[in-house]
């Protein structure tokens, strides 16, 4: 993605620029009105209407530079906003063509740090620092040159001051490229840390492990305190040095221009200026090396939403991709989330299409892997997916999910409505088929007893329903989209009793559908009926076949159902 389409200014920012060094410009026009008020007196050529003319115009700039700063900071802020809304929205964008398999803890930090800390901070210079920086540099280079033309050499000193900002600047660079950068790395590692306490707050609080005693977050907090601390420590005393030396211009001056005056070829009025000028040229370069130095750090911001953008993709076409049939096959399929550790190993199997295959197996053998890799969720090292026999390896992911419905585990809810978070599932439905949707997943009885029914919000991640209610509005997603393929993980360990029995008859009535069903089965009793069940241990498939086959075979499936039926007597 190329950098100019990412950052690209708007016509609010550049007019509120343009406005801003304006303001700046009339701010110098008022100095220039009191010399001419000073000479005047000097002189005893001031007279009353004269004075009264030059008070007006002070006014009627002041009252004009009013307006202009008014309008300019509002449209600097409306712009810069309006960059960072069209910033955060394709950074949304492009996580989402960023393959799953780069969404590990650490990471997920770095993404919240970019999406919320760096495009603020780069707002921030959009906003603040761009408009100052020009306004101020603008007001120097006139003041210099004012001073030049009253007493060259007071206004070479002047210059040498400015030039002094290129030394302080290039070591004030060095801060920020040590230690700017190494806030950022710090900040992002302290907000993963966060977001696992904020995530974790119940087990950290049943264990006793919140506040000081969370290790993981207090050291990263403690690295970021130190690292800021380092940044200012470090940063700080540059600014000050070149504060001094410039100030040390003011005395040089009075110095220098004392001279001329005793001599008479410098004017009273002139001699004030000469020495009163550097005060406020020294206030405007303190002001310009502090935005710079703002400037670059915010600088860091902008290369790590460049980073974010240039990370590598999703491969795959998004041309339609409708295979006529809906059979999924694995050919040696080998994959593993860290290198080295194989997960899946030459893995074959076919889920004829139309018919329900399960998956069962021991826990970490591997099975919901298999789903995450149908989905295309994540990519095989090596060996081929295929539905309706055509690789999926060269479709977009989002091609394959079009195909597929998934109820996992992990079910997410929005901040929503019950109604809305249905609908998500397929956006065009009507309320009429939301409601369908979920009286087929037996979700119906329990929404209706609701406040407000289908209209009320559930809280984040639907805080606000049981673990048994979530499952079953997923399943009624599921049901909503009807997509020819449906992959199931039956999740009804953790429920109670009654939610289990719901959820059950919930995914009962999702398997009448006769769609090609892959289902990740953890009681077997729900799976007696499938067409294949298929049994994965280390790495592949162990045994397939009905139930009656694998428990005439005696094998590790017959040991699983004996284990459960043990337990359920
Ligand atoms: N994102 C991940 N990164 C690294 N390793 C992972 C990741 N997800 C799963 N694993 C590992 O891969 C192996 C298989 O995990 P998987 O979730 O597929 O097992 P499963 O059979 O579905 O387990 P369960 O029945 O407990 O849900 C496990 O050893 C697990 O620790």
């Amino acid at each position: 993605m190329r950098e100019a389409n990412v950052f690209r200014k708007n016509r609010a920012f550049y007019s509120g620029v343009i406005l801003t060094v304006v303001e700046g410009l009339l701010s110098g026009c008022s100095y220039l009105s009191i010399y001419m008020v000073l000479s005047g007196l000097s002189e005893g050529s001031l007279s009353a209407q004269r004075l009264g003319l030059l008070t007006a115009f002070l006014a009627g700039i002041f009252l004009i530079r009013l307006v202009i700063y008014a309008a300019g900071y509002t449209q600097v802020q409306l712009g810069g906003a309006a960059v960072s809304k069209g910033l955060r929205l394709r950074l949304g964008d492009k996580l989402k063509q960023i393959p799953l398999s780069r969404f590990t803890q650490g990471q997920v930090g770095e993404y919240v740090n970019t999406m919320t800390s760096d495009v603020g901070s780069y707002e921030k210079i959009l906003t603040h620092s761009s408009g100052n920086i020009t306004k101020n540099a603008v007001l120097a280079a006139m003041l210099v040159g004012f001073v030049c033309k009253v007493y060259l050499p007071a206004g070479l000193i002047l210059f040498l001051v400015v030039a002094g900002l290129i030394p302080n600047l290039w070591l004030s660079f060095r801060v920020v490229a040590k230690y700017g950068v190494a806030k950022h790395e710090v900040s992002a590692e302290t907000v993963s840390s966060i977001v696992e306490y904020i995530d974790g707050i119940q087990t950290f609080r049943a264990y006793h492990m919140g506040g000081v005693q969370n290790q993981a977050t207090t050291e990263a907090m403690r690295r970021f305190s130190r690292v800021c601390y380092l940044y200012e420590a470090k940063g700080i005393p540059i600014g000050f040095g070149y504060n001094i030396l410039s100030w040390c211009s003011v005395p040089a001056i009075m110095a220098l221009a004392a001279g001329p005056w005793a001599a008479g070829t410098l004017s009273n009025v002139d001699y004030l200026m000469v020495s009163m000028l550097p005060i406020l040229l020294t206030k405007l370069t303190t002001a310009i090396s502090i935005d710079l130095f703002e400037w670059k750090h915010l600088m860091v911001s902008k290369n790590n939403i460049l980073q974010v953008m240039a990370e590598p993709e999703e491969r795959g076409s998004m041309a339609p991709f409708h295979p006529a049939e809906q059979n999924i096959t694995f050919r040696s399929v080998s994959f593993s989330y860290v290198p080295g550790e194989p997960v899946l190993k030459e893995l074959s199997f076919t889920a004829p299409a139309g018919k329900l295959t399960a998956i069962v197996g021991d826990s970490g053998s591997g099975k919901s892997t298999i789903l995450n890799l149908i989905a295309k969720y994540y990519e095989p090292q090596s060996g081929e997916i295929s539905i309706g026999g055509q690789s999926v390896e060269t479709v977009a992911a989002e091609r394959v999910l079009e195909q597929i419905s998934m109820v996992d585990q992990q079910v997410f809810l929005f901040d929503d409505t019950v109604r809305e978070n249905i609908r998500h599932a397929r956006p065009s439905a009507t309320d009429r088929e939301v409601e369908a949707a979920c009286r087929a997943a037996g979700c119906d009885g329990f929404i209706q007893k609701l406040e407000h029914g289908y209209d009320t919000p559930i809280g984040e991640n639907g805080a606000f329903l049981s673990g048994g209610e979530r499952q079953r509005l997923s399943i009624a997603r599921a049901i909503l989209k009807n997509s020819p393929i449906l992959l199931l993980d039956e999740a009804t360990a953790s429920l109670d009793i009654e939610n289990e029995l719901a959820v059950k008859r919930a995914i009962l009535g999702l398997l009448s559908e006769r769609k090609t069903v892959v289902m990740i089965a953890h009681t077997l009793s729900i799976v007696r009926n499938a067409d294949q069940i298929l049994v994965v241990a280390d790495g592949n498939i162990a045994e397939s076949g009905t139930h009656e086959e694998l428990l005439a075979r005696g094998g590790k499936y017959a040991a699983m159902w004996a284990a459960e039926q043990r337990l359920s007597n």
